[in-house]
């Protein structure tokens, strides 16, 4: 029984950073600096509404060692009136500050997710395939939405109420000392405990923080690939299964996140009842003091007053603590993608060759490519010669390593030993933009993009070409693919195809894919069987109109059916890593053993379905396509 779409433990993420969280949310550094001013006045504003909390308290304390121990007449109220209205202008001034705060943060939080969105999705669109079949999507998915949004929320909130709540407690705690000395002293003991049982917190908080918004992107990465795998899991009737292994991911994260807010609530519940108590003992010592004389009632106010306005930030701290630990769970796993190094890169720009006129001769010199974490290489001493113009098909057992093969030559990875070259430049020296204009790769699984089939097909042409230009390559590329069912679409061209293209066939999905492939006018064409899908009539058809148009054009075919590598000039067999033979069709069927082998079983195979009927526009039916 097929399983049902599980977190993949071997594609998840990797063990969060070892840095401190000072140090690994000081990575954000380079990306917030350009918000820093904003940010800084948000900050100040901040410690502005907090010092003016703070003041209050000073002046009724000159209230009461004033006018209200002096006693006032009836008719001798003035005395109120400037400690009323400095009273009130704080209070105004603080609620002002908080408003102007808000302004300030609000456009630099955004600017930042925004910038730290497209960085992370330039590198992700920067990494090889490699990175992408090891990482989840789900997981890129949420480090790119939830986390950075959880970001954003802590730079414009949490940040700034975590150093205003530690100036307000520094601030306040020194007011405390000046004003009641051993009664402060006293107050200040408290902290003892709030520190350790903060730091403790912290420590535990951060691995469920990670354990949280890891597990979330791993739920992630349950809908989209059940989305993505419907039809299959309907056909195989999988729907319950795969329902009952999201719920029982959904009831895991539930879990985490109870556990989450149990400590936060453990946390804040100590750091709210540890000033309480330790008010208590100070309210004792104080009115003890206060009936000795060692401290006046004026001071005693006003300290319960500042430690009333101190207690709010301590017993905050549970919260800014939990927000600055996700935020910096968030950094860390932004991190661990961006960071990510992209082995195919570049070559200095004083280095690179420019890839001038050419025709197209392609050479492999002694190939090898081993994937990453695999024990053996796939490929092993290739050495193999595409003279200028030729087709050749690639032909070779399954898994015997052909679509690895045409992954080395427009770079999608690069060998691990040897070369490719194309027209005597090694492809490393090459930028990539050139490389990639001169090589273009249809493969046999199409991706369309959500966007118009003109779009689409075109994705691969050079924007600057004039319209007519550009019109041109898309109704020859449209006709040479055999993908005129095009215009049979509502708004023809035009017509947005859908996710993926999920709305057309899977033949007419691999003939636009094909299109776009022809539309590029590459020097070097890769079919990595992009025409399985097609009946061998259609198959022909293109092919023979691909002959005409692309003549000149370089091309590897990598063939699974005895069709489409007797249309090839010659044959290449990859067997055990490297190129056994090469030759025409007729002369390698002639000698070589394990090229009839293959042939023999690729008919076979071919016979197996070739039964199938197929559409109007030549698509072989198969089960996604009912
Ligand atoms: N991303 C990957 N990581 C590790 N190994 C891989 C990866 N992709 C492919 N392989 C392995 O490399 C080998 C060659 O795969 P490849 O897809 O190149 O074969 P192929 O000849 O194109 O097969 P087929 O004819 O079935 O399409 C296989 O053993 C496969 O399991």
């Amino acid at each position: 029984m097929p399983p049902p779409p599980s977190p993949s433990p071997a594609r998840s993420a990797p063990a969060g950073s070892q840095l401190g969280t000072v140090a690994s949310v000081l990575r954000l550094l380079p990306y917030v600096r350009p918000a820093l001013p904003r940010l800084i006045a948000g900050l100040a504003a901040s410690l502005g509404a907090s010092l003016a909390a703070l003041a209050i308290p000073r002046v009724l304390q000159s209230l009461v060692e004033g006018p209200l121990a002096t006693g006032l007449s009836a008719d001798d109220r003035t005395a109120l009136l400037w400690p009323t209205l400095a009273v009130l202008g704080l209070g105004v001034a603080e609620a002002g500050l908080i408003l102007l705060r808000r302004n300030l943060v609000m456009y630099p939080g955004t600017r930042v997710e925004a910038v730290l969105r497209t960085v992370l999705f330039r590198h992700l669109l920067q990494l090889p395939p490699a990175f992408h079949d090891r990482w989840s999507g789900g997981q890129l998915l949420s480090r790119s939405m939830a986390d950075l949004g959880l970001l954003r929320r802590w730079l414009v909130f949490g940040l700034l109420q975590l150093v205003v709540s530690l100036v307000t407690i520094v601030v306040g705690v020194g007011i405390l000392l000046a004003t009641a000395g051993w009664l402060g002293v006293v107050y200040l003991a408290g902290a003892v405990p709030v520190t350790v049982i903060a730091y403790r917190f912290s420590r535990r908080y951060r691995v469920i923080a990670r354990l949280s918004q890891d597990q979330s992107g791993d739920l992630a990465n349950t809908v989209e690939e059940s989305v993505h795998g419907i039809r299959v899991l309907k056909a195989f009737g999988r729907g319950d299964a795969a329902l009952e292994s999201f719920s029982d991911q959904a009831e895991e994260l539930r879990r985490t996140e109870i556990r989450k807010a149990g400590n936060q609530a453990t946390v804040t519940t100590s750091l709210q009842l540890i000033p309480e108590l330790t008010l208590a003992v100070c309210l004792i010592l104080g009115v003890w003091l206060a009936a000795d004389g060692q401290i006046s009632v004026g001071a005693l106010v006003a300290f319960f007053l500042t430690a009333a306005v101190i207690n709010g930030p301590v017993v905050d701290l549970g919260m800014t603590l939990s927000m600055t630990l996700n935020a910096r769970t968030a950094v860390d796993r932004f991190f661990e993608v961006v960071e990510t190094p992209n082995p195919v890169t570049d070559p200095a720009p004083a280095d690179a060759e420019a890839l001038g006129p050419g025709d197209g001769r392609l050479v492999l010199r002694g190939v090898a490519f081993r994937y990453e974490d695999a024990p053996e290489p796939v490929l092993d001493g290739v050495d193999l010669e595409l003279p200028a113009g030729t087709t050749t098909a690639l032909v070779g057992l399954t898994g015997s390593g052909k679509s690895t093969l045409a992954m080395l030559l427009p770079r999608l990875a690069d060998v691990t030993a040897g070369s490719v070259e194309i027209d005597g430049h090694d492809v490393r020296a090459l930028s990539r933009h050139d490389l990639r204009r001169a090589v273009a790769v249809a493969f046999e699984d199409p991706t369309l993009f959500s966007a118009s089939v003109r779009e689409n097909v075109l994705l691969g042409v050079d924007d600057s070409l004039p319209d007519t230009v550009r019109d041109r390559l898309l109704h020859e590329a449209v006709e040479v693919a055999q993908a005129t069912f095009v215009h049979d679409l509502p708004q023809g061209l035009e017509t947005r195809i859908g996710e993926e293209g999920l709305s057309l066939s899977g033949g007419q999905r691999q003939r636009l894919a094909l299109a776009r492939a022809v539309a590029a006018r590459p020097r070097v064409l890769v079919l990595d069987d992009p025409l399985s899908a097609l009946d061998v009539a259609t198959e022909e058809a293109v092919t023979a109109r691909l002959r005409q148009v692309l003549a000149g054009t370089t091309t590897l075919v990598i063939a699974h059916r005895p069709s489409t590598v007797a249309l090839a000039d010659r044959v290449a067999v990859l067997s055990q890593g490297r190129v056994s033979a090469v030759g025409t069709h007729r002369e390698l069927l002639d000698t070589d053993d394990h090229y009839r082998s293959i042939i023999s079983s690729l008919e076979q195979d071919w016979d197996a379905t070739a039964h199938d009927t197929t559409d109007p526009h030549g698509a072989r039916h198969t089960e996604d396509t009912q």
